[in-house]
């Protein structure tokens, strides 16, 4: 039974398992459902796994997984159990002994193919996985990233807002404790201001009080005089008792002392009557009985007397007792009066503290409406800065996006100024390489041919032409032909103008090269002719006109344009010129301080003025003046001084006009700080002495010697160039001043033009002729790159033969 059950087909083995077990299969695990669900490729699907693995055969409807209807019927899927099921699956056969071979291949061969679908599967979802593992794991390099840049993002926002808010809850604190202070103020002034009314109260208490004290005082001052007054007219009346009194005294005392005179005239009479009394004695008891009576009555008058006495002393005692009263009165009267006007000072005191503490009052109650008018002021401007502050706080964040737009858009357009840059850079750096291949195209050694117009002076007629524009049109702006006795003969240069041409015309044609001295390459641009052919001319010009400008003015004037220009690409260039003067191999310089005539000449002697080339190839002469020069307004006040110190020179020297070589240098040394470059430019133009036919100057002697030597110097410089331009190891006439001097603008990257200048004067065609030989030759001279062909035909006899 067991061998039966174990060759049983799979697909018996697995649909009984199928049918069997519904819920089994429904929690069955499904291999990479739960990634597949996750990635692009995860969409649900339907399986018909069994339908493949169980050959064709699906499991009964109820076994299948919800939803799983068949939508995408195409879409193979294979679960664990299915696979271990097709790996564990042995062939099938129903009878051993019937087994048939044809059977048996039939079920592998479906085996295969089964298991051919489920390795695709595999690999498919394999596949799928590894490129759902790439996406997820791109996805979460780029999530990270942009999880790390929000969170520096995050992180400088919750800095900006956090510094914001540390600044608003400052101000808060600020205004609170203003806030606080003025509350304080305000309550001490509320205390204040309630003690002052307090103590007003108690002032106006004490003010009534006294009121009422000065009335009752004032009552009783009235009493008091009233009984003053009472008490004074019981006085006067007293007085007047007592004056009565005095009167009745008086009068007693008159009647006492009428009585005693009475007596003793009654006792004398009495004398009379006791003499008379024997006689009398009748009489004598009579007059007894009269003088006890007279007695009686003297007693009842003393009597009375002490009465009145009595009364008087009691009198004088109630008038002792009355004025006692009187004066306490008084006393009592003036101290009441005292007391009054203290009180009424009291009072006044009281009234004036009571004004002041009123004034008070009304300045702390002035005091207290301005803080309450601050408080409230401060209040709004609370409110003001919190609606600020929640109107900051959201224009902040605004700002912030904006900021942080801006930020983005500005390393944007830092990115494109740096390409920008980078571009100009490349581009100037181009554009030199292309300038120079330009020139270098054209000729690192050049020559120009520029003929003079008719002068005055000139010794024949305007229609007498001996020079003449070529009629081919290969010769047409670069050839000329002179006519000597008959014979016509052509030459040719880089460049020939005739004599209408303008100054500015002519410097165009060189502007290139002064551009190549600012580059930082040698240049230099001389002019060679006989005497009067248009030398200075072209060199100089005619400062005062500014149409006639020559070639130096102009240079100059270009090389500080073009200096301001490239100073936005970041060149910094500093320059310095120099002018010298060489005659006779004497060197002179034109920049030495004014001195005067004999001095000048001293200084000169005792100086070396040696030339010198160092290892860069640049020229220096010793003791030589070089001044740093900033505009060309600097450069021309030089060259007036240099004009000057020549024609001081000559005069000094008693030397003829146009016999010396005049040599003026610029040097440019540029710094380019952003692109760290330097370049060193020099730029010499000269103007040689004239060459001179000996026939025609007329001087003898020493000055003879000098014309030679200066003709021979000049006809010997085409030997020179030829050698320097060639590089040749022997150069002729080394030594001589001129040579050395230029010797670095020949050779190497250094652009040399020559202007052969030439008269149209019929009387001096031979000189003419020489010059333009020379400057053929010159012509002739190839350095490093191809020349066009210069035609030689005409151009055959180089050699000068001047003298
Ligand atoms: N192209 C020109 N147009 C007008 N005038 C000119 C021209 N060239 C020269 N001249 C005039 O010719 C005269 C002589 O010229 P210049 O002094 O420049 O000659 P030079 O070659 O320098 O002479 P030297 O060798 O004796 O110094 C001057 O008066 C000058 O103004």
């Amino acid at each position: 039974m067991a061998s039966k059950s174990q060759n049983k087909p799979p697909l018996v083995a697995s649909h009984s398992k199928f049918s069997g077990d519904e819920v089994t299969v429904k929690k069955r695990r499904r291999i990479g459902s739960t990634k597949l669900s996750s990635g692009p490729v995860a969409r649900p699907q339907t399986r018909q796994a069994f339908s493949v693995v169980n050959g064709g055969q699906d499991p009964p409807p109820n076994s299948r997984p919800p939803g799983s209807s068949g939508s995408d019927a195409g879409v193979i899927e294979f679960t664990k159990e299915d696979v271990e099921a097709l790996l564990s699956e042995k062939p099938a056969s129903k009878n051993k002994f019937n087994y048939n071979f044809k059977e048996k291949k039939e079920q592998m061969d479906d085996c295969i193919k089964r298991l051919k679908q489920c390795v695709r599967w595999l690999r498919q979802l394999e596949g799928n996985y590894v490129t759902e593992q790439e996406n997820l794991r791109n996805l979460l390099e780029v999530a990270e990233k942009k999880c790390s840049d929000v969170e520096l993002l995050m992180k400088e926002k919750e800095n900006e807002l956090n510094s914001i808010i540390i600044k608003l809850r400052q101000n808060l604190d600020t205004l609170q404790e203003k806030h606080t202070e003025v509350e304080l103020d305000k309550s001490e002034a509320l205390d204040s201001l309630a003690r002052e009314r307090e103590s007003k109260l108690a002032v106006e208490k004490v003010q009534a009080s006294l009121l009422e004290e000065l009335k009752r005082t004032q009552e009783d001052n009235a009493s008091n005089i009233q009984k003053i007054q009472s008490l004074n007219d019981m006085y006067k009346r007293l007085q007047e008792y007592n004056t009565s009194l005095q009167q009745y005294n008086s009068r007693l005392q008159s009647e006492l002392h009428e009585t005693k005179e009475t007596l003793k005239h009654v006792e004398k009479e009495k004398a009379a009557v006791v003499e008379n009394l024997s006689t009398l004695r009748g009489h004598y008891s009579s007059l007894q009985e009269q003088l006890a009576t007279s007695r009686d009555l003297q007693n009842e008058a003393i009597k009375q007397k002490e009465a009145l006495a009595s009364d008087v002393t009691s009198l004088r005692g109630d008038l002792l007792q009355i004025r006692d009263d009187r004066d306490r009165q008084l006393s009592q009267v003036q101290v009441l009066s005292t007391e009054l006007v203290k009180y009424q000072e009291c009072a006044g005191k009281s009234i004036a503290e009571l004004h002041s503490f009123t004034s008070k009052m009304n300045e702390l109650e002035s005091t207290c409406s301005c803080q309450m008018e601050q408080i409230r002021r401060l209040q709004e401007q609370l409110a003001f800065a919190e609606k600020k502050l929640k109107l900051s706080n959201m224009s902040a964040t605004e700002t912030r996006s904006e900021f942080e737009e801006q930020k983005t858009f500005i390393s944007e357009l830092e990115d494109r100024l740096a390409d920008a840059e980078l571009k100009i850079t490349e581009g100037e750096k181009l554009r030199k390489k292309l300038h120079n291949t330009i020139l270098e195209l054209k000729g690192n050694i050049r020559v120009f041919c520029r003929v003079r117009p008719f002068l005055s002076d000139d010794g024949v007629g305007t229609d007498t032409r001996v020079i003449s524009v070529p009629s081919s049109t290969e010769s047409m702006g670069r050839g000329i032909d002179v006519t000597q006795n008959g014979q016509k003969l052509s030459f040719n240069f880089d460049k020939a103008f005739m004599p209408d041409t303008s100054q500015q015309e002519v410097f165009v044609e060189i502007s290139q090269l002064v551009q190549s001295a600012l580059d930082g390459y040698k240049v230099c641009i001389f002019a060679y002719g006989q005497t009067g052919s248009g030398k200075t001319y072209t060199m100089m010009g005619k400062p005062e006109s500014p149409d006639q400008r020559g070639l130096i003015p102009r240079t100059l004037e270009q090389v500080f344009e073009t200096r301001q220009v490239l100073q936005a690409q970041g060149w910094k260039y500093e320059m310095q010129v120099s002018m010298l003067e060489i005659y006779n191999e004497t060197i002179r310089d034109l920049l030495t301080p004014n001195k005067s005539s004999s001095d000048a000449s001293r200084q000169e002697n005792g100086k070396q003025y040696n030339i010198k080339h160092d290892a860069n190839g640049n020229t220096h002469v010793s003791d030589l003046t070089v001044m740093d020069v900033r505009s060309s307004k600097e450069v021309s006040y030089l060259l007036d001084r240099a004009a000057q110190s020549r024609s001081i020179g000559k005069t000094q020297m008693n030397e003829q006009s146009s016999r010396s070589h005049f040599v003026f240098t610029l040097r440019i040394t540029g710094f380019n700080e952003s692109t760290d470059q330097q370049v060193q430019g020099v730029l010499n133009l000269i103007d040689l002495a004239g060459s001179e036919r000996l026939s025609k100057s007329g001087v003898t002697g020493d000055r003879l010697k000098e014309t030679q030597a200066i003709n021979k110097s000049l006809s010997s410089l085409s030997d020179v160039i030829f050698a320097l331009a060639k590089k040749e190891e022997h150069v002729p006439y080394r030594n001589s001043k001129l040579t050395y001097l230029l010797q670095p603008c020949l050779g190497g990257d250094s652009k040399t033009l020559m202007f052969v200048n030439v008269s149209p004067d019929p009387s001096s065609v031979g000189e003419s002729l020489c010059s333009l030989r020379f400057a053929a030759r010159v012509n002739a001279c190839e350095i490093g790159v191809p020349r066009r062909q210069t035609s030689l035909k005409s151009n055959s006899d180089f050699r000068l033969s001047i003298g």
